[in-house]
C-alpha cells in the first residue's frame, strides 16, 4: 500500500492561526507575531484529529518551541508560581470564615493527600466545617481525550469517597459543569454561597490546568479569598532537581541518581499525610444540604456500553481501599521477582497500580514508602533487586512529569526535540485502523492492541512494541497512537503516555535512538517465548503450534492462519525499516541550514 506523503504541506503557512478562534495575533507595532506562525505541516495534524481545534490553537512552529527553551516565553508553571508569589501577602491576610473547601481533581483519596490534609488542618484550627467538591466537566474529558473507562472509574471512585467522607461528617458535593471555562467562576460562586474563605487543591501539571490555576489564584485574591495549591502528585516536586550546571535533566539515568539522592537528603518527602479528621460538632447541620447531592452518571459523551461496564467493573474495582490492597498484595507476593518477570506480558509480574496512580486513588509517595519499608535498607537504590527496580520504575512517572513542566510544548502536540516535527509521517487510514483493531498480521502487535481494547490496559513491554510498530514500521504519525492510547487506557496519564510515545517513536526525551527499530518478531520470541500472551488475545491462532505462533504466514502455518481468518502482515518489516530510517534522517536534516 503506498504511503500518502505530505499532500497538503505547502499550502498551510498562509492560514490564520493563534487560538481556537483563529484570530491572527499582532505585535504592538501592528505586524504579526512570527512566533505564532503555525508549523508548516499543521494542517495534517488538524485533519487527522491530532490537534483538537475546538479547544486548542494550530500546531505551533518549531521556532515557538525553541522560544520556550530559550526562556523567551514564560512556562505555565512560572505563571502559577508568579501568581502565588504576587498574592502571598493578600492570601496570608484572608481570615477563615464559615468553611474551608478542598477541590478534588486527580487526587481521589483521603489518605496521604497533601492539599486535603492542609485544608483539614485549617478548618480544624478555626473550628469550621471542611467541605469537599468535585466538578465533572464533559468538555474537559473531551479536550483531554479521557477514555470512557477512565471516566467511569473516577465516577465509581467518587461514590466510595463520598461514603468515607460522610462517615467523617464531611460533605462531598459533586456537580456537572458543562463548559470548562465556567469551572473557576463556579468554584468561586460556590465558596461565596457557603461563606468559604479558603480553597485548597493539589497542582496538576498539564498546561491548561496550570494556566487556569494561575488565573484563579489572582481572581480569588481580588475577591478576598485564598486559593492554596500544593505539590502532591510527584514524590519530588518538578523543578527541584537540576544538574551541576543548573539545567533541568533530559536524560533519565543522571536524573534518577539525583532524584534518589534528593529523597535521601530530604526524607520528609516520603512522610505521608493523615486523612482528614471528623468535622467539628454541628458542622453536619450547617452544611446539611450538601450531603443530599447525588453523584451524576458518567457524562453521555463518555458512557460505556452495559457489557463494557460490567467487564471493566470486575477487572478494575475502584477507590483507595482497593488501591491499598492491590499494592500490599503486590509487595507481599510479587515485588521480589519483579525485575525478572516484569518484561513478560504473559506473566502477571507487575503491580497493575497505574490506574490508581493516574486517578490519584494512591499517592506515589505511599507507593514508594510501602515498597521501601519492605526492604532491609532505607536506601531506595540498595537492598532487594526487585524493590529497587520497582521504585526506579515508579520514578519514571515523576521524571515524565518533570519533563512536562519544563518543556510544556510537549503538551501542545510538539515533540520534545522540535526538529522531529519535520518528519513526513504517513496518515494511511487502513493501516491505522488495522493497528487499532489488532489486525496487522503481526501476532504480538495484534495481541497487545486487543488487550488494550478489552482491558483498557496494556503491558508495558507491549506498549513499547506497538508504539514502535506504529511509528516506524507503519511510519504513522506517533501522535495518532498517543491519542488512541489516551482514548482507551484506564491509566491514561498525559506525561507518562507522551513520554512513552516519545521514547518509542524516538522523538521524545531520552528516547531510543531513531535507528534502533524494534523487530516485532524478535520481541515476540524474546518476551512471549511460548506464545501464551498471543494465544490468549488472538484466539484464532490458538491451535498454531511452536514458533509459528510468532509469524504464522512466514513459518509454515499460513493455511491454518488463513482458515482461521487471521490477516497476512500488512507490511514487510525489512522494507518498512529502511523506509523509516530514510524518513527520520530526512526529517531531522530539514532543520539544518
Ligand atoms: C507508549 C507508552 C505509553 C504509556 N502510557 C502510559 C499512561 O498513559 N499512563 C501510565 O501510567 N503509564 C504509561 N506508560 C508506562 C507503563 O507502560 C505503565 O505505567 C505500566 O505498564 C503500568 O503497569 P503497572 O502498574 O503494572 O506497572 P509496574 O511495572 O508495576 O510499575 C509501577 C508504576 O510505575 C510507573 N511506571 C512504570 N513504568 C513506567 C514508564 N515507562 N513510564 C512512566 N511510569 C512508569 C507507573 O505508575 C506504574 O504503575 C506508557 C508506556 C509506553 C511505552
Amino acid at each position: 500500500m503506498p504511503f500518502k506523503r505530505g499532500a497538503k504541506r505547502n499550502a498551510v503557512l498562509t492560514e490564520d492561526h493563534e487560538d481556537a478562534n483563529n484570530k491572527k495575533p499582532k505585535l504592538e507595532n501592528g505586524s504579526s507575531d512570527p512566533l505564532r506562525e503555525p508549523h508548516p505541516f499543521s494542517a495534517e495534524a488538524e485533519d487527522n484529529g491530532i490537534v483538537v481545534r475546538k479547544y486548542y490553537p494550530h500546531e505551533m512552529s518549531n521556532a515557538r518551541a525553541h522560544a520556550y527553551n530559550n526562556n523567551e516565553i514564560p512556562r505555565p508553571i512560572e505563571q502559577l508560581t508568579t501568581a502565588l508569589r504576587e498574592t502571598a501577602e493578600e492570601r496570608k491576610k484572608v481570615k477563615v470564615k464559615d468553611a474551608v473547601v478542598h477541590w478534588f481533581k486527580m487526587d481521589l483519596r483521603l489518605k496521604d493527600n497533601r492539599a486535603l490534609w492542609e485544608a483539614n488542618e485549617t478548618a480544624q484550627a478555626a473550628g469550621v466545617p471542611l467541605i469537599c467538591i468535585y466538578l465533572v466537566s464533559p468538555e474537559d474529558f473531551e479536550a483531554h481525550l479521557t477514555a470512557p473507562v477512565r471516566v467511569d472509574f473516577m465516577i465509581r471512585t467518587l461514590h466510595i469517597l463520598k461514603k468515607d467522607l460522610t462517615a467523617l461528617d464531611i460533605p462531598l458535593y459533586v456537580e456537572t459543569v458543562e463548559k470548562r471555562k465556567e469551572i473557576p467562576d463556579r468554584l468561586i460562586e460556590f465558596m461565596e454561597e457557603w461563606g468559604a474563605s479558603h480553597l485548597f487543591a493539589n497542582i496538576e501539571y498539564e498546561v491548561d490546568e496550570l494556566r487556569r490555576e494561575a488565573k484563579m489564584v489572582r481572581t480569588c485574591a481580588s475577591r478576598g479569598l485564598a486559593m492554596e495549591l500544593f505539590h502532591d502528585s510527584c514524590v519530588v516536586p518538578p523543578g527541584a532537581l537540576s544538574s551541576g550546571s543548573g539545567k533541568q535533566y533530559a536524560v533519565y539515568t543522571p536524573w534518577y541518581r539525583t532524584w534518589v539522592a534528593h529523597i535521601h537528603e530530604n526524607p520528609e518527602l516520603l512522610t505521608t499525610f493523615e486523612p482528614p479528621s471528623k468535622n467539628p460538632p454541628g458542622a453536619r447541620d450547617k452544611v446539611a444540604a450538601l450531603f443530599d447531592c447525588d453523584i451524576p452518571d458518567t457524562p453521555e459523551n463518555k458512557r460505556l456500553s452495559k457489557d463494557d461496564a460490567k467487564r471493566f467493573h470486575a477487572l478494575w474495582p475502584a477507590g483507595e481501599h482497593e488501591a491499598a490492597d492491590r499494592l500490599d498484595k503486590f509487595c507481599e507476593e510479587k515485588i521480589g521477582q519483579y525485575s525478572k518477570r516484569r518484561n513478560f506480558p504473559a506473566q502477571a509480574g507487575t503491580s497493575s497500580i497505574s490506574v490508581h496512580l493516574a486517578a490519584g486513588t494512591l499517592s506515589a509517595r505511599t507507593a514508594i514508602r510501602i515498597a521501601r519499608d519492605r526492604n532491609k535498607t532505607k536506601k531506595l537504590d540498595a537492598g532487594q533487586e526487585g524493590i529497587q527496580t520497582w521504585i526506579s520504575e515508579v520514578a519514571w512517572r515523576d521524571f515524565y512529569k518533570h519533563v512536562l513542566v519544563n518543556w510544556p510544548y510537549v503538551c501542545m502536540n510538539k515533540p520534545f526535540k522540535p526538529e522531529y516535527s519535520n518528519i513526513e509521517w504517513s496518515y494511511n487510514a487502513s493501516h491505522f485502523t488495522a493497528w487499532c483493531e489488532g489486525r496487522t498480521g503481526f501476532p504480538i502487535v495484534d495481541a497487545a492492541m486487543r488487550q488494550l481494547r478489552s482491558m483498557g490496559y496494556m503491558h508495558n513491554r507491549c506498549r513499547m512494541v506497538v508504539a514502535s510498530f506504529l511509528s516506524k514500521d507503519l511510519l504513522i504519525d506517533w501522535r495518532m497512537g498517543e491519542r488512541f492510547f489516551m482514548e482507551n487506557l484506564i491509566d491514561g496519564d498525559f506525561a507518562s503516555n507522551n513520554g512513552g510515545w516519545g521514547f518509542s517513536a524516538s522523538v521524545g526525551v531520552d528516547p531510543q535512538p531513531y535507528f534502533r527499530i524494534f523487530n516485532p518478531l524478535l520481541q515476540s520470541e524474546k518476551f512471549d517465548p511460548e506464545g501464551e500472551y498471543i494465544r490468549k488475545w488472538v484466539p484464532e491462532l490458538g491451535d498454531i503450534k511452536g514458533k509459528a505462533i510468532h509469524d504464522p504466514y512466514g513459518r509454515g502455518a499460513a493455511a491454518q492462519a488463513k482458515k482461521a481468518g487471521y490477516p497476512k502482515p500488512i507490511v514487510d518489516h525489512k522494507e518498512s525499516r529502511d523506509r523509516a530510517l530514510s524518513a527520520y534522517k530526512a526529517g531531522i536534516g530539514r532543520d539544518k541550514p
